[in-house]
């Protein structure tokens, strides 16, 4: 249970805990809440996700890059009512500065690409695997961290871009052994709003706000919907035309509406064109109404989801063109996406693609008595100068405790060390999965 912090007296400020904290108080063992513990079992299967995320991104050409998981609270202070926003895990440090836990990586990335400044050429294609954080009042009980994986590339004006990125996810599903039965991308242009609005002279700068407000379509009732939209100065026809809209699910359909001249109908075919040529037109879908929660979005949006319908959306991403200029940067295009590291093992999970990552451990290595722990020592050294693993047992253990700890930790050779094998310099050596065992010395090891 979590300790009550009144009875701690502990404030919820920076302030250093008060000189009466109870020290001897016993802790609780039980990471804050919203937040995880990776014991060995879960932080293999991490440290396995993560390796394909990476091993992609490195297919696709991709530099990694990492920033702070502390930014300043400016970076991600958008006036749309983006949830992220109100959901913002921010405090004042020490230095009475603003600051705030990333609750994503790409305001990050924009910075740095300015900092860069012309010292980088263009296109930049990065990726980042980091921990993004939110505050949310723990009432739905969620998580309030999850790692996300983003790759983006900067400075590439056309769709080709989009169709890449979104390539290079269904590259890393069929890695994991999900298929396009499993998930598919519904994707859409923020630009198909933009233009409705156009028609009905809806201020550019209420732009984001509409799109938060879409966004949460299927997520809040549609009175709601066309309240906040109607908040927004939006007129009653401009409403129905906007929902009308979105409902649309061709591109034949949106032609139909729009007129053939309209920039996204171009974006969105041009898409499709080269997904097809990728390879992977049965994995994506045109829906008008993915508008994605990110104010910042301004053409392309996707989002990966599960086509039985149970989870949350599993990735998401779109071109965001605008938003290194609003930070003082150059007016330069960019696009990406992030990918959370929880409902993608949701989805694993539910499809039983769970890989099995036992520990593995090339050798453990023992001594017969204590006298022999330094020749032990010395064995377990030469054979990881050799790039062997060894499990050095540390204590004076009887061989009935080694065996049961080689199983457990899965290692394929024993290596035992006896004193009068050691005196010719050699050791016993026993193949775990076999049985077979021999002497030999210790030079020839590897
Ligand atoms: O995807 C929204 C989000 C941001 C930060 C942390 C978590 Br959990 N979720």
């Amino acid at each position: 249970a979590e300790l009550d912090n009144t009875r701690t007296g502990r404030s919820g400020s920076l302030a250093s805990p008060p000189a009466h904290f109870d020290v001897t108080q016993k802790i609780d063992v039980n990471p804050p809440k919203g937040t995880r513990d990776f014991p060995p079992e879960e932080m293999r299967l991490r440290s396995w996700l993560f390796q394909n995320f990476r091993e992609v991104s490195q297919l696709f050409g991709f530099e990694e890059v990492d920033f702070p998981v502390l930014e300043s609270e400016a970076l991600f202070i958008r006036k749309a009512g983006e949830e992220i926003r109100d959901q913002l895990y921010c405090f004042e440090d020490r230095g009475n500065r603003r600051v705030a836990l990333r609750p994503e990586l790409t305001p990050s990335l924009a910075r740095l690409v300015i900092q860069k400044g012309k010292s980088v050429s263009l296109p930049l294609k990065w990726f980042a695997i980091g921990q993004c954080w939110r505050y949310e009042r723990m009432t739905r009980g969620r998580r309030r961290e999850h790692y996300q994986w983003n790759m983006d590339i900067i400075g590439v004006p056309n769709v080709a871009a989009e169709a890449e990125l979104i390539f290079s996810i269904v590259t890393f599903f069929k890695r994991i052994g999900i298929t396009a039965s499993d998930v598919g991308f519904k994707v859409s242009s923020r630009k198909v709003l933009q233009e409705v609005l156009r028609r009905y002279s809806v201020p550019e700068n209420l732009f984001g706000r509409v799109c938060v407000v879409i966004d949460k379509l299927e997520k809040i009732p549609i009175d709601d919907i066309k309240k906040e939209l109607r908040s927004a100065e939006l007129s009653e026809e401009a409403v129905e035309e906007l929902l009308q809209i979105l409902s649309v699910k061709s591109l034949t359909k949106l032609e139909e509406k729009l007129g053939s001249s309209v920039e996204a109908l171009a974006d969105l075919k041009q898409l499709f064109s080269l997904a097809e040529k990728y390879g992977y037109s049965e994995w994506i879908q045109f829906d008008a109404s993915i508008v994605r929660g990110l104010a910042y979005y301004t053409g392309i949006v996707f989002e990966g989801f599960d086509r039985e319908g149970k989870l949350r959306a599993i990735c998401g991403g779109g071109r965001y063109d605008r938003l290194l200029s609003t930070f003082g940067g150059d007016d330069i295009p960019a696009c990406g996406f992030g990918f959370g590291d929880a409902v993608i093992v949701e989805l694993l999970k539910e499809r039983g693609l769970v890989p099995d990552l036992s520990p593995q451990v090339q050798n453990i290595v023992c001594s017969l008595d204590q006298d022999l722990q330094g020749a032990a020592s010395l064995v377990a050294a030469r054979l990881r100068e050799k790039g062997q693993s060894v499990d050095l047992v540390l204590e004076n253990k009887p061989l009935k405790w080694v065996f049961k700890r080689a199983a457990r930790i899965n290692a394929q050779r024993l290596i035992i060390v006896g004193s009068e094998e050691w005196q010719k310099g050699m050791v016993g050596v026993k193949i775990l999965s076999s049985g077979e065992q021999y002497e030999i010395k210790v030079d020839e090891l590897e």
